[in-house]
């Protein structure tokens, strides 16, 4: 399935020059002059920066700063909120994913999305993986296993639950039900991956082994994440977005941000002087 439905016959094709950086690197997405209102809240202001493909960006700010607002609107969550709207421009591969021509569920599937408290459906660990898969049509029992195994050895758990994937996933661990809800959309074969606040419902070794996973899920997947816990960020990303007021105050290399910051407001935020 495509994600753009169909060609608006007066949208100009979108330069293949977009998708490189300055520095070269190559870019995910590119957000350019991104509005977000929920009715007369203006959520996120004017923000443009580009998302490095195959790194980890982490969001950071103040609570109500917009971070999860942004993050919602890669894959059009925010479509479910009543009275949500945007303007300007989310680039990916060349197409613009808040026009009106996507195909949301196809979007889903090519941007994943994780959620802060772990949300398994009350199936079997087995089930929870082939849910989507077989709802879009994949059928082949043997096609069905590889890729439950595949996407369970993605999250780091399958050592944990090769024995025991027809029990309820609700039987599971609560960092557990973190990793089968990464694996489940690892299944969709998606290319980014959304985490808002994955890890912080979760124990402290819970939580390591998801720093981790995120560490190697970058090899092959571009990864932004929200998060509050500045340890985290500065532990698991490479680049950083310092939000404020639904503003983008400034967006660095991670290192620059928690060492040397060019703003004030940054700077007063990672060293937990206000927010
Ligand atoms: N579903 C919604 N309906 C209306 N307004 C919303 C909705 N979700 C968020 N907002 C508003 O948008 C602004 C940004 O909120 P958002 O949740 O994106 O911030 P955040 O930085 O992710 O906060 P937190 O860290 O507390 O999750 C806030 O003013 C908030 O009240």
């Amino acid at each position: 399935m495509k994600i753009v439905m169909e060609q608006k016959k007066d949208s100009k094709p979108l330069t293949k020059q977009s998708n490189i950086e300055k520095e070269n690197k190559p870019v995910a997405l590119n957000i350019k002059k991104l509005n977000i209102y929920y009715g007369d809240n203006h959520a996120v202001k004017d923000v443009s920066f580009s998302i490095e493909k195959n790194a980890v960006t982490a969001l950071i700010g103040p609570s109500g700063c917009g971070k999860s607002t942004f993050l919602r609107s890669i894959n059009r969550m925010n479509d479910l909120i009543p009275g949500a709207r945007s303007t300007g421009g989310i680039i990916y591969e060349d197409v613009n994913l808040i026009g009106d021509d996507i195909n949301v569920v196809a979007l889903r599937k090519e941007i994943g999305m994780v959620f802060q408290k772990p949300n398994p459906f009350p199936k079997s660990i087995y089930n929870n993986i082939t849910h989507a898969l077989k709802f879009n049509g994949i059928r082949s029992k043997k096609k069905l296993d590889v890729i439950v195994e595949e996407s369970l050895r993605k999250a780091a758990l399958w050592d944990e639950v090769k024995d025991r994937l027809h029990e309820s996933a609700l039987s599971l661990s609560g960092g557990q039900q973190q990793r089968l809800c990464i694996a489940r959309t690892l299944a969709m074969k998606p290319s980014i991956l959304l985490l808002d606040e994955p890890a912080s419902a979760l124990d402290p070794i819970s939580n390591a082994k998801i720093e981790d996973l995120i560490m190697e899920l970058k090899k092959e997947y571009t990864i932004i994440i929200v998060t509050h816990n500045m340890h985290q960020a500065s532990r698991i990303s490479d680049k950083t977005a310092f939000f404020l007021n639904g503003v983008l105050v400034e967006f660095d290399q991670t290192d620059k941000i928690f060492t040397n910051p060019s703003k004030k407001d940054t700077e007063d935020y990672i060293t937990g002087r206000f927010g």
